[in-house]
């Protein structure tokens, strides 16, 4: 068991520390913001808190050199050298926004790289998402595993201001469920491709349909009954819909740790390399006999 690393434990200190405060933000940020995001996504007013929530926490951790989101054209510089010493940290500051308004799940994705974005995700160090459901839990994977926690706010009392956390590990070594039970599958059916299509058909048949629209929700889902999820190639986008840094390569890590597989259809999603940093990429992910059934229907 190799020690943790104290800036990565730090950057998720960050992060759980601010996870009560976007949740306690939501209600009254269900609208668009009027601006579009660097993908040309509609950006949500809950989009836009949650990333500069997270981009004041996370560029004053010790160690952060860099700070890339979703919802931002440019990398922050936080201080530090990256790869020489300091990490750049990615975020999708709110996963599956859409969801604001339909009071459904959505996450936070986080990815600790060791070397400059773009970069593949052979050079995370450690990566994790929270998840805004009826509780709220973050899951961290570092080189030692993978482990769930459970966030609550400790007061409400005055002398802390309400932002004391409490961060309970429920599950400290977390593993994909060796006998899958469930799939999540993103786009129109009319716009998947028919290779895609075929290998769906076959998955209906063997497993249970569980899509909520949150990649961070859908892919919860999979680490804790087993499966497969997958924001597929499209007809008309190639490259799918979910973004390699920010959201693929974390999801990545987090479930290989757990021992299962990600692939963007031909080879290990870790491996992809970015030409920037807001590249989009086909993301299959869950047990690895699933991805490799995958990979073999879509040659
Ligand atoms: O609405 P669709 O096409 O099902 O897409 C859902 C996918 O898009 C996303 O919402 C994209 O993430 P953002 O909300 O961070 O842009 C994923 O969480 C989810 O898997
Ligand atoms: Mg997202
Ligand atoms: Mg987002």
């Amino acid at each position: 068991m190799t020690d943790p690393d104290p800036v990565v434990e730090a950057v998720f200190d960050a992060v759980a520390a601010t996870a009560p405060e976007i949740r306690a933000a939501l209600p009254g940020r269900r609208v668009e913001s009027g601006t579009d995001n660097p993908s040309g996504e509609s950006v949500m007013a809950g989009d836009l808190y949650a990333d500069e929530l997270l981009g004041d926490a996370i560029t004053a951790v010790d160690g952060v050199g860099s700070f890339v989101s979703e919802e931002r054209e440019a990398a922050v510089d936080a201080g530090g050298a990256v790869g020489d010493g300091a990490y750049a940290v990615a975020i999708d500051p709110l996963d599956g926004s859409s969801n604001l308004r339909s009071n459904n799940a959505m996450g936070t994705v986080v990815g600790v790289y060791d070397a400059p974005l773009p970069a593949t995700g052979r050079d995370l160090v450690a990566a994790g998402y929270v998840l805004y459901g009826p509780i709220t839990t973050m899951v961290v994977a570092d080189e030692s595993g993978v482990r769930e926690e459970v966030i609550e706010r400790e007061s409400i009392g005055d002398d802390d201001g309400g932002r004391a956390v409490s961060r309970s590990v429920v599950e400290a070594d977390l593993r994909l469920p060796e006998d899958p039970l469930v799939y999540g599958f993103g786009g129109r059916v009319p716009d998947w491709p028919d290779d895609f299509t075929a290998y769906a058909r076959e998955i209906e048949d063997e497993l249970k349909l569980r899509y909520g629209g949150a990649m961070v929700g859908d892919v919860n889902q999979v680490l804790t009954y087993g499966g497969i999820f997958a924001y597929p190639a499209l007809v008309d986008a190639p490259d799918g819909k979910l973004r390699l840094s920010f959201e693929a390569n974390p999801i990545a890590y987090i479930v290989e740790k757990a021992g299962g597989a990600a692939s963007n259809g031909e080879i290990d999603i870790l491996d992809v390399e970015p030409e920037g940093v807001h590249d989009r990429v086909p993301l299959y992910v869950g047990n690895g006999e699933l991805v490799e059934r995958l990979e073999t229907a879509l040659d």
